[in-house]
């Protein structure tokens, strides 16, 4: 099943980390009835991060719930031994840490041969230069604009030189450049105009309970930046 298209268009990415875990199959629901173009799922297992989610159990759980491409963003090591399971799960794309291990070269190559759309997060320590001897088997680029392991914190600004320096990267290649954390009408319209195009967000989304109105304004602030452009 092709879920997955790469467009001009901005795309917003729903982080259910922030949503209502003892109902999280209907969360996932109301984020695509409400507008999300992808559901963003965090993955964390209380070694590469200091925080525990979920496993591909869960992902296949709230599968059916939607037919929008599930965007699964490991934030495990080991994550190889479990890629298998996240496609039997029903993960569109899967994006590992480019600090989770030292193959990353051998994890993008295992992702793309389950059939799934590859990427590469980086913290918000790590270079752009990390990615350059995998970058043209990569669907996507996730930076990270808080550091990785909780939702609802503040957008960390010097990621802005990051995303810029991987748009040149990027020229006319089919590849998504994802931003995740701290993404808000005010940091979004920032985002964009440094050249991201998925705008993962979880609070952004889910806090005040007006899942359709809060996604529709940050496509707009979005949106705003680039017409500025
Ligand atoms: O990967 C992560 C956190 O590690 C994110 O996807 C968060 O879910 C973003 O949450 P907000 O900053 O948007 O609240
Ligand atoms: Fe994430």
């Amino acid at each position: 099943m092709t879920r997955d298209i790469v467009t001009d268009d901005i795309v917003i990415a729903a982080s259910i980390l922030s949503a209502d875990f003892a109902k999280l199959g209907e969360e996932v629901r109301a984020v695509d009835q409400a507008g999300a173009d992808w559901i963003h799922i965090d993955i964390m297992d209380g070694h590469f991060v200091p925080n525990i989610t979920m496993g591909p159990n869960v992902v296949k759980a709230i599968r059916p719930y939607t037919k929008k491409p599930f965007d699964v963003h490991l934030m495990i090591a080991p994550c190889d031994p479990y890629l298998a399971d996240f496609a039997e799960a029903g993960a569109d794309m899967v994006t590992v840490h480019a600090e989770a291990g030292p193959h990353l070269d051998r994890s993008v190559q295992l992702i793309r041969s389950l059939g799934m759309k590859a990427g590469v997060a980086l913290t918000p320590s790590t270079p752009e230069s990390a990615l350059e001897y995998v970058f043209d088997k990569l669907h996507r680029v996730l930076v990270m604009t808080v550091n990785p392991g909780f939702g609802g914190q503040s957008f960390i600004p010097e990621q802005l030189n990051k995303i810029r320096a991987i748009r040149q990267m990027i020229g006319d290649r089919p590849i998504h450049l994802e931003v995740d954390g701290g993404v808000h009408l005010q940091t979004a319209p920032l985002a964009a105009e440094a050249g991201a195009d998925v705008f993962v967000s979880g609070s952004g989304v889910f806090d005040g309970g007006d899942y359709a109105g809060n996604i529709a304004a940050l496509r707009k602030a979005a949106m705003s930046a680039r017409a500025d452009a």
